[in-house]
């Protein structure tokens, strides 16, 4: 069952790499939030596992200088830390678990959880399938409440281990005990693409291939790889990015109105869209898309080394920091437009934008042969900021019939006065209400990885000569503007929301 906004279940929250970075940047500020919010029960408790042998006095101090770190605040920090509670495990020890039950009923019975659990795996994937399978063989499970189970990114490295993991997972959760985190769905403006679509007259009529001649997602990042070399020369940006982000991103543009807002009606729409991805495959793929890798370079005006000087990362790496894409949707509402992705780190500036540019219209009336009408667009800002931009053409001041472009703003501050909250809290807020809307069902992997693994095959058995193809600091390899310029297109500038 789905509990509304407002109310607040109890549960235990078992956090599986609680001495771990997403932890402590992500979980221990985001569960605060909820808690000085009152969106979390004063009925709960936390267990931390990891490895270090901690007491549940370090536990509580690492927890509150998170949270000091991140939010700047204290209040009732000494209150929301004493839910914490420690436990040092060996993740493959039959003991840790048992262990594991007897502090987890206990805590039920302190903090009357009604024996409501949530498992939250913040550690690597190769963990997964030995922390599902041990939680259910040891009891931990055997409670009388919900039991679920929240997994971290990547679900996967490629189609046949994200099949795997699922068949272990689902030995001892089903797909409705099972929140696939993806955390671009508990961004504010990603959730708010269904309502522009959908609660505006104005736009979905126009929202099909008659009107829109081609969609534009772009994440760029400022930071470069940093200390995740081991972990990213395997991946790259195309399983990092592209496989759940950026393809979530254009499901959510692309998906026919669900006949109701819950979560199966909304998935399977979403489902529908991966099913007509047009599949790229063999020579295809360097017509559909691009690929880089960034060079030494500046950023703000500071010299940074290039991808290969970055630990654990080869001197002659093939992998690749940067991804352009066409994606075309073989249905009837979408066919023949083209949905242009693009990611990267080490880029120009830190943004996530979509441009939805409509089609010219049939005639222009004020055409002039030194000034074109500029297309209508529709940009929505993901981040750093959030609101949406309307570009439209209007008639210049004075005595002339000549047009000039103008853009209507609306910044999301400007309606709430605050800012919006972190994905991740919306996301556990989610999991305890049990909605699992954002969260990834195991058909949307399972296509997804389809479709990418197609990309990656090709690309892992060539070596792509120009690396590093792009400067730090830049916005990506030229081919990546070729892509669209060959069909007539050329990116919309990632700019600032220009709101006072
Ligand atoms: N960091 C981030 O921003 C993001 C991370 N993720 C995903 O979240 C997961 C965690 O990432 P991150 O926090 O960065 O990883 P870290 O390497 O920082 O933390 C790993 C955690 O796992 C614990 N651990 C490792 N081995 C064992 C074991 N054998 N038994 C018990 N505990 C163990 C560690 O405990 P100890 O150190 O005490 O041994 C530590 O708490 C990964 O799947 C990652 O892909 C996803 C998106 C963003
Ligand atoms: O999942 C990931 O996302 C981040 C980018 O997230 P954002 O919310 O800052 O846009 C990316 O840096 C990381 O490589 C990837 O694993």
């Amino acid at each position: 069952m789905t509990l509304n906004n407002q109310q607040t279940p109890s549960s235990l929250i078992t956090i599986f790499g609680a001495t771990g970075d997403l932890a402590k940047r992500k979980l221990y500020p985001s569960l605060y939030h909820l808690f000085t919010k009152g969106k979390i029960s004063k009925h709960f408790a936390v267990i931390g596992i990891g490895r270090r042998e901690w007491s549940n006095e370090t536990f509580q101090e690492h927890v509150r200088t998170s949270v000091h770190n991140a939010i700047g605040s204290n209040e009732n920090i000494e209150e929301f830390v004493s839910h914490f509670y420690y436990q040092a495990h060996d993740v493959s020890s039959d003991e840790s678990y048992r262990e594991l039950k007897t502090l987890s009923d206990q805590l039920d019975e302190q903090y009357q959880l009604e024996g409501n659990r949530i498992f939250y795996l913040a550690m690597a994937p190769e963990f997964f399938g030995t922390i599902t399978e041990q939680l259910k063989k040891q009891g931990v499970t055997d409670a009388k409440g919900f039991q679920r189970l929240v997994i971290e990114k990547p679900f996967g490295h490629d189609l046949p281990s994200a099949e795997a993991l699922n068949k272990q997972i689902r030995e001892s959760f089903s797909e409705d005990q099972i929140y696939r985190i993806d955390h671009y769905l508990g961004k504010e403006m990603v959730q708010n693409i269904e309502v522009i679509r959908f609660a505006n007259a104005m736009f979905e009529p126009l929202w099909n291939n008659r009107y829109i001649s081609n969609i534009q997602v772009t994440s760029s990042e400022e930071l470069g790889v940093e200390d995740r070399g081991r972990y990213y020369e395997k991946s790259g940006a195309l399983r990092d990015m592209v496989q759940n982000h950026l393809i979530q991103m254009v499901a959510l543009l692309a998906m026919e109105p669900p006949i109701k807002l819950t979560t199966d009606e909304i998935r399977s729409e979403k489902v529908r869209v991966l099913r007509s991805l047009r599949p790229i495959e063999g020579e295809e793929v360097k017509d559909y898309f691009v690929r880089g890798q960034y060079g030494p370079g500046k950023m703000h005006e500071q010299a940074v080394p290039g991808y290969r000087e970055a630990d654990n990362v080869d001197d002659e790496s093939n992998t690749e920091t940067f991804v352009a894409g066409k994606l075309m949707i073989d249905n009837f509402r979408w066919a023949g437009v083209p949905f242009y992705i693009r990611t990267g780190k080490r880029m120009e500036t830190k943004s996530t934008k979509i441009v939805v540019q409509f089609k010219d219209i049939p005639m222009n009336l004020y055409y002039n042969p030194g000034k074109p009408l500029a297309p209508n667009l529709l940009v929505i800002h993901i981040q750093p900021e959030e609101g949406i931009t309307l570009h439209l053409n209007v008639k210049k001041t004075g005595q002339d019939i000549e047009t000039t472009p103008v853009k209507l703003n609306f910044a999301s501050h400007d309606l709430d006065g605050i800012n919006t909250p972190e994905a991740y809290e919306k996301l556990l807020h989610d999991c305890l209400r049990g909605d699992a809307t954002n969260f990834t069902l195991w058909d949307e992997v399972k296509l997804s990885w389809a479709f990418v693994d197609k990309i990656s095959e090709i690309w892992e058995s060539t070596q792509q000569e120009d690396f590093p193809n792009y400067p730090a600091g830049s916005m990506g390899p030229k081919a990546a503007d070729e892509l669209l310029d060959k069909d007539g297109f050329n990116w919309w500038p990632i700019g600032k929301l220009d709101v006072e």
